[in-house]
């Protein structure tokens, strides 16, 4: 029946339901659990979940290590919920703002053995919604019927996790002419991914030779960089230098990735900012909050330029892993273009940082 959704069209669904708090039901095989985002759970729905099972607390390993709670499972790691306990506690588990403030939250009853499958989905979920990488499980006998019961949405492993490893096609919904200050020979093209999640932008200047390498620019969306002018970082005098140089040249494209952040999302990022406000260099902030140094995926840079008829690109950057993925996924990089504008007194630790710690080019 066609108009029943799709696996991939329930992942979204799944996704939309984290971020307003609601649970989704997560199966694989015969194990069911009820997952919630930590960040949006009430205090009435723990009330509900906790009367249908015992609730476990999902926490990267990056996040337990700042906790210094056991990570029994590689990646992640698995905490009782004390009975005693509520909203409050789970969201301090998740969010780091009050870490210095109240260092000790345990003593804690750290979870090992069984199937971590279920809060391994559940944290990459909440990734991909954008919200603290932190998920209370509750396994569920008859899962199903309590969500259908419910109209709660359910995904099973089995289908979903080659949609969620693999790069949602991008398609182009429409593109127009629209004259800049780099050049009035600009065309900005929207794509949009099949998995129901953020579009993305090409900026077209000119009208590229598609049998030659084009300079070309990946550019990960920076709010506050690129339209509050930021002196934190150096987004906004890249994205305008990259494009100035494309203008002069006649011919690039521009890729305007929705990937704020390096991927967290923008809420994220302003805690990652509180917390660098606390000391903590921009690695050491997104690793407190439970996330890698960069959650973004450059494959879908490639799809949009193959998609666009590309092949090859001079490519401006002094990010390594930018090069690596390029290649990876079939775009040739002729040359590495270095891109050294914007540095402030303000964002020189965190260019530094970024050197010393992601493997940038000086
Ligand atoms: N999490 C986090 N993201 C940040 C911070 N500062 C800037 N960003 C984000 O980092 C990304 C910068 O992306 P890019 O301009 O592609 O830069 P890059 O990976 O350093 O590589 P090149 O500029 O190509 O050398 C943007 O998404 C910004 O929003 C920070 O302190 N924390
Ligand atoms: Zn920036």
């Amino acid at each position: 029946m066609s108009l029943a959704p799709s696996i991939i069209e329930r992942l979204a669904r799944a996704r939309g339901d984290l971020r307003m708090g609601v649970p989704i039901l997560l199966c694989n095989g015969a194990e069911q659990a009820l997952a919630v985002a930590v960040e949006t759970l009430t205090a009435e729905r723990l009330i509900d979940l906790r009367a249908l099972g015992l609730p476990e607390l999902a926490l990267t390993a990056r996040r337990a290590e700042t906790l210094k709670a056991r990570a029994y499972d590689g990646d992640l790691a698995r905490l009782a919920l004390p009975s005693d306990l509520g909203v409050d506690w789970l969201r301090a588990m998740a969010d780091p703002a009050d870490d210095l403030r109240m260092p000790m939250k345990g003593p804690f009853q750290c979870l090992r053995g069984g199937d971590v499958s279920l809060h391994r989905a559940a944290i990459r979920l909440a990734k991909s919604a954008h919200l603290l990488p932190a998920a209370l499980v509750v396994p569920v006998a008859e899962g199903a019927a309590v969500a259908a019961r419910l109209g709660l949405t359910m995904i099973a492993l089995a289908d979903a996790s080659p949609e969620l490893d693999r790069a949602s096609p991008l398609n182009e919904v429409v593109a127009a002419r629209l004259p800049m200050v780099a050049t009035e020979q600009g065309r900005v093209h929207i794509f949009r991914p099949e998995d129901g999640a953020e579009e993305h932008y090409a900026i077209e200047i000119g009208q590229p030779d598609r049998h030659q390498p084009v300079l070309a620019r990946l550019h990960s969306a920076c709010f506050t960089g690129d339209v509050l002018g930021s002196l934190k970082c150096d987004c906004g005098p890249q994205l305008r230098a990259a494009l100035a140089q494309m203008g002069a040249e006649g011919a690039g494209v521009l890729l305007y990735l929705n990937q704020e952040g390096r991927g967290i999302g923008l809420a994220n990022k302003m805690r990652a900012y509180s917390l660098q406000d606390q000391g903590f260099d921009t690695v050491e902030a997104n690793h407190r909050l439970g996330f890698e140094d960069d959650e973004r995926d450059f494959r879908l840079g490639a799809g949009i330029l193959r998609s666009m008829g590309f092949g090859a690109v001079r490519l401006l950057t002094n990010n390594p892993r930018k090069i690596a993925m390029m290649e990876g996924q079939g775009i040739r990089v002729t040359e590495r273009v270095p891109l050294k504008v914007g540095e402030t007194a303000q964002n020189r630790a965190y260019l530094a940082t970024k050197a010393a710690k992601s493997g940038h080019l000086l």
